[in-house]
């Protein structure tokens, strides 16, 4: 059987996220009334959040996400500025737009993103936690079987059009592949299918390997030239990627892992990271960045709203990941990778060779 062949299935997640930069503009204008904190003039990033009132990561959501929808732009200083067409969201504009987007301004979207934006999430926290995410003794829906099947078969489209083009990205090994929170573990078994001789651990939360191991099965029985080897080079590993042991490896995959997570635990995850890897070994992290200069792209930055809804993430640049990966020991390559799906590869190496 072929694998895929299909077009960058790109077109589908951007509409699909693009309501995420509807309600992150009305609630801009009329919930926090940000376009009017600049209709007086520029302002840094860090006084135009404390007059907003929003913590770090809020503001990492709008501030790029309204750069990219070309509302706001940053001056030579670097401060935020409104544009030609963002001083038409201002009540003194003329003409101005202000009470055409109020029209929307109390749909249930728009009011939940302003209450979202102004607690960093819902100001109840859910009581069986939050997607993709397991911390601490709390309950998270990935340890609830029925949930964590659900969202993990969720992602096995996502995973099973990207996985090949990662496969033949990463580097031909004939060692270990650990494929942190893998999930469903297709970026594991199409490594294996590229790399005959090599081994992977998936690792995840157990009632998500439940539905890996399934997973592989089907893999396994698909008929691709190679496939029958993969089974028995794949290891299950259940933990908890904050606290367990991670296995050493000479590659370490981390797949739409860190924007799952506030800045502070992605930190932590990639000391963790770069501990389990073996002198030679390398850390790739295959995601959606955002610019460096955080002012978009705007498919990256609706993907980040939609992160800040659903998980305690955001979407990061690769500056950001190449700080804390050099803060981790470890030496960031400034190579980068496009995959499809807005998606892209960077990676470290590890600075001790033995
Ligand atoms: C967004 S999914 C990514 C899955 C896969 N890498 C992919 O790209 O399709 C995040 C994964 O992290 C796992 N996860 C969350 N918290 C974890 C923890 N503390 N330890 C291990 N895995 C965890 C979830 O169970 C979930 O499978």
């Amino acid at each position: 059987m072929p694998i895929f062949t299909h077009p960058d299935l790109a077109p589908i997640t951007r509409h699909a996220r693009a309501m995420y930069s509807s309600r992150l503009l009305i609630a801009a204008v009329h919930h926090l009334h940000a376009f009017e904190q600049l209709a007086a003039g520029p302002l840094a990033p860090s006084d135009l959040q404390a007059r907003l009132g929003l913590r770090e990561r809020p503001a990492m959501v709008l501030f790029p996400a309204l750069c990219a929808m070309e509302m706001w732009a940053y001056d030579a200083s670097g401060k935020l500025q409104l544009t030609a067409l963002g001083q038409h969201l201002t009540q003194k504009a003329r003409p101005t737009l202000t009470e055409y987007l109020g029209l929307e301004k109390n749909d249930a979207g728009v009011i939940e993103m302003a209450e979202w934006l102004l607690n960093d999430g819902p100001q109840l926290s859910g009581v069986s936690g939050t997607a993709y995410v397991k911390e601490g003794t709390g309950p998270s829906p990935m340890d609830e079987p029925t949930t964590a099947r659900a969202l993990t078969l969720a992602l096995a489209g996502r995973a099973e059009c990207l996985a090949p083009i990662v496969a033949n990205k990463l580097p031909k090994h004939n060692g270990h592949l650990l494929d942190v929170a893998g999930g469903t573990g297709y970026f594991s078994y199409e490594w294996l299918l590229v790399n005959p001789q090599a081994t992977a651990t998936v690792f995840d939360r157990p009632a998500v390997l439940a539905v890996a191991a399934e997973l592989l099965e089907k893999f396994c029985q698909s008929g691709r030239p190679g496939v029958a080897g993969v089974r028995e080079r794949v290891k299950f590993q259940p933990g908890d990627m904050l606290t367990d042991p991670l296995p050493s490896t000479d590659i370490l995959l981390a797949a739409s892992l860190f924007h799952d997570w506030p800045t502070y635990t992605c930190q932590q995850l990639a000391r963790r990271f770069a501990a389990a890897l073996r002198p030679e070994g390398e850390l790739w992290i295959h995601d959606a960045f955002l610019n460096d200069e955080l002012d978009g792209p705007l498919a990256v930055t609706d993907y980040s709203a939609q992160l800040f809804w659903v998980t305690k993430g955001r979407a990061y640049s690769r500056r950001e990941y190449r700080g804390w990966l050099r803060e981790a020991g470890l030496i960031p390559s400034m190579e980068s990778f496009a995959t499809q799906m807005d998606y892209g590869l960077i990676w470290a190496k590890n600075s001790s060779k033995g």
